[in-house]
């Protein structure tokens, strides 16, 4: 599998907007959907009453927390919504905004000093930022994380905020912990470096639909390998076959004190 680059996904989501001929709020209503679904499967199933906290930013990461919210609010679940107070939002996130008010959820607006009043037994959903994180947070951010840091069970929408998409982020700098982390289509690179064990415990990729041509046309050298894809290139076992019949490995490696790798992919070939 293929892993596009932030700047990357952006364009791939252009392209299934204009493939698909859909409006970009209704592949936000997807992605939403799709954490709805997860939630209503790892959590509602087992415990129907629990309650949710969203906390949203004010860009696209936060309009699927918003979606998100108005999902759990119209299926009977408790939810309470706090936005980052900001001069502009993005268009899909407004067009939640609006949502909501219709629906006559209120909003907790708040800033970076602010200490938010929210139920820390609840699940708290890191709406805050995604892939469009352009620089680590500044420090002014610590509050609002250490808050969010203090739930028990905390799941990050598509990254942990303050998680740069495509590479390192330092320790010193404020990041969401996230118990579970939904993240959309194709794991983010931040997502496998072990610099980001302290941010996650698990994730969960879902599938939102984006285009998949756009993703294959990508250029990268980044690649996720999973086992459905080693049994995809795995050739099919017929009976009768032998040692001989499916290719040779030629294994390069074995230089003094190394020796591990070369005897595993031997062991497995
Ligand atoms: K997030």
């Amino acid at each position: 599998m293929k892993i596009p680059s932030a700047q990357q996904l952006k364009s791939i989501d252009k392209q299934t907007i204009l493939k698909q001929g859909i409006a970009s709020f209704d592949l936000m209503e997807r992605a939403a959907r799709a954490v709805f679904e997860a939630i209503r499967e790892d959590i509602l199933s087992k415990a129907p009453a629990t309650s949710f906290t969203v906390i949203a930013g004010s860009g696209n990461n936060g309009g699927d927390g918003l979606a998100l919210a108005r999902m759990l609010f119209l299926s009977g679940i408790t939810v309470q919504v706090y936005l980052y107070k900001k001069e502009t939002y993005s268009a899909d996130n407004l067009y939640n905004q609006q949502k909501l008010a219709e629906l006559g959820i209120k909003m907790e607006y708040f800033d970076l000093s602010d200490q938010l009043s929210f139920d820390r037994n609840s699940v708290l959903v890191d709406a805050l930022f995604g892939f469009g994180l352009t620089h680590a947070l500044s420090e002014e951010w610590r509050g609002i994380t250490e808050q969010i840091n203090t739930c028990k069970n905390v799941i990050s929408v598509d990254l942990p905020s303050g998680l740069r998409a495509d590479g390192k982020t330092e320790k010193r700098n404020p990041v969401v912990r996230a118990q579970m982390v939904y993240t959309f289509q194709v794991p983010k690179v931040a997502l496998l470096l072990p610099q980001s064990a302290d941010s996650m415990e698990q994730f969960q990729v879902l599938d939102i639909g984006l285009d998949e041509e756009a993703v294959q046309e990508v250029e990268t050298d980044v690649y996720y390998y999973t086992l459905s894809d080693a049994k995809k290139d795995l050739k099919k076992r017929r009976k009768f076959d032998h040692k001989g019949t499916y290719g040779h490995a030629l294994i390069v490696g074995g230089s003094f004190g190394k020796i591990g790798a070369a005897m595993m992919s031997t062991k497995s070939a």
